[in-house]
C-alpha cells in the first residue's frame, strides 16, 4: 500500500523516521514520501526526513509546552503552508495518507485532529491517524490531552489506529529507550503491514492487496495491529501448529491495544518464505480469529519474506471498547477533572461520556 507519512510533533517525527527507514532498509518502497511538522525546532533538528517548522509567530520555534489548544490553532493557521509544503508529495499513486502523533503532547495532539480534517477537504484518498497513547505512568495533562484529541481524531480520521506506549514496554529501560524501543516495534509492525499489497523485487508476488488493508479499515473509529513471530520450520506441514498459535499470540498478547480483541473487520497477514506456510494452519488461523474477534469480516493474505521465521500480523477495523482503553478513558476524564479543579474557566468541556458515541 503506498503511503505518504507527515509526523507532526516529537513523537510524530521521530516515528515517522523510524517507519521510513524501516521501509527503506527492507526494500519495500511502501512508503513515498514523508515530512515531520513540528512548532519545536530543536525536535525537528535530528531528523533525517524533510521537516517544516510552523508556528515561529506563535511559540519562536519552542514548541507549545503541552498546550494542545494552542497546538490546534497553530495547525488551524498553518494549514494552507502545511498543505502547500505536501505539494508534489502526494501523487496519484498515493493509496493513503498517514498522520502521525504522539496524543499526548501538544503539537501532534492537537494538530492531527485538524490536519486529517483539512487533509479529507482535498485528497481522494483514505486519511488515517497512527497515535500513541500515554502510558498509564505519564502525567495527568497527557492524558488528558490524548482523551480529548482522541475524540477528535476519531471522528475526523477514516480510521485511528491507536499504539499503547505500554503494550511493548521493557522493564529495564529508561523512557527514553523505551521510546526507542516502541518506535522499532511499531515500525516493523506498521511498516509490514504497508508493505502488503506491494510486489517485492525478487520475492515474488504479494497476495495481499492494499484494498484488503482498506476495507479492514473501513469500519473506521479505532483500529489496532496485533503481531507475533516465530521459527518455523522448512516443511510447511509441519507449521500448521505454529502458524495457529501466532495468530493466537498477536490478537491475545501482542497488540497495539492492548485487550482490544472484539472488532468489525480483521486482516491476518501470514509472513515468510512461501514454502513455510500451511494452507492449512492459515486457514485455521482464519477461523479462530473469525469466532474470536466476533467478526464476519475476516480477510486473510500471506507475504513473502526471506526469513527462517513465520509472522502473524492481525489488523483490527472497528475495535470495540477494551479494558485498556476504558481504563484509558477514565484515567484522561479523570485527570481533566483535575485539571478544571484548579482552573476557574476550563477552556474546553472534557466528559468521559462525551467519548461513548465512539464506539
Ligand atoms: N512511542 C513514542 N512515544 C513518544 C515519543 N516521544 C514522545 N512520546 C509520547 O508522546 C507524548 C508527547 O508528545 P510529544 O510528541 O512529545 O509532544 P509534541 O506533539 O511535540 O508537543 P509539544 O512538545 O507540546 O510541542 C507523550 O505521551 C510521550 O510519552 C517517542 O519517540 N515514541
Amino acid at each position: 500500500m503506498k503511503v505518504v507519512l507527515i509526523g507532526l510533533g516529537q513523537a510524530g517525527g521521530k516515528l515517522t523516521q523510524a517507519l521510513a527507514s524501516y521501509d527503506y532498509e527492507m526494500g519495500f518502497d511502501a512508503i513515498r514520501d514523508a515530512l515531520a511538522v513540528n512548532t519545536a525546532e530543536a525536535d525537528l533538528q535530528p531528523l533525517d526526513i524533510d521537516t517544516m517548522l510552523i508556528g515561529q509567530d506563535r511559540v519562536k520555534g519552542h514548541g507549545v509546552g503541552g498546550d494542545n489548544e494552542l497546538g490546534a490553532e497553530i495547525m488551524q493557521s498553518a494549514a494552507t503552508e502545511v498543505l502547500d509544503g505536501l505539494d508534489g508529495r502526494i501523487t496519484s499513486q498515493a493509496e493513503g495518507i498517514f498522520v502521525v502523533a504522539g496524543l499526548g503532547g501538544g503539537t501532534g495532539s492537537g494538530g492531527a485532529p485538524v490536519l486529517a480534517k483539512e487533509l479529507k477537504r482535498i485528497y481522494d484518498v483514505p486519511v488515517y491517524v497512527l497515535g500513541i497513547l500515554p502510558g498509564r505512568s505519564e502525567g495527568s495533562i497527557y492524558q488528558a490531552n490524548a482523551g480529548r484529541s482522541l475524540k477528535t481524531v476519531a471522528r475526523e480520521a477514516d480510521a485511528t489506529l491507536l499504539i499503547d506506549n505500554d503494550a511493548w514496554q521493557s522493564a529495564d529501560e529508561s523512557v527514553e529507550e523505551g521510546f526507542e524501543t516502541i518506535n522499532q516495534q511499531i515500525a516493523q509492525r506498521v511498516g509490514l503491514l504497508l508493505a502488503s499489497g506491494e510486489v517485492i523485487d525478487g520475492v515474488g508476488e504479494s497476495v495481499v492487496d492494499s484494498s484488503e488493508v482498506i476495507n479492514t479499515l473501513r469500519p473506521g473509529g479505532i483500529a489496532a495491529l496485533g503481531y507475533a513471530s516465530a521459527k518455523a520450520s522448512e516443511d510447511s506441514a509441519e507449521n500448521i501448529n505454529t502458524i495457529t498459535s501466532l495468530a493466537r499470540n498477536a490478537l491475545l498478547t501482542g497488540t497495539s491495544l492492548p485487550n482490544a480483541v472484539k472488532a468489525e473487520t480483521a486482516l491476518l497477514v501470514i509472513a515468510g518464505q512461501p514454502e513455510r506456510i500451511s494452507r492449512k494452519g492459515v486457514e485455521r488461523a482464519r477461523s479462530w480469529l473469525e469466532d474470536e474477534t466476533g467478526s464476519l469480516e475476516v480477510r486473510g493474505g500471506d507475504f513473502p519474506l526471506e526469513s527462517d521465521r513465520l509472522a502473524a500480523l492481525v489488523l483490527l477495523g472497528g475495535v470495540e471498547r477494551s479494558n485498556r482503553l476504558q481504563a484509558f478513558l477514565d484515567r484522561a476524564a479523570e485527570a481533566y477533572e483535575q485539571a478544571t479543579e484548579q482552573q476557574a474557566e476550563p477552556a474546553a468541556t472534557f466528559q468521559n461520556d462525551e467519548l461513548e458515541d465512539l464506539f
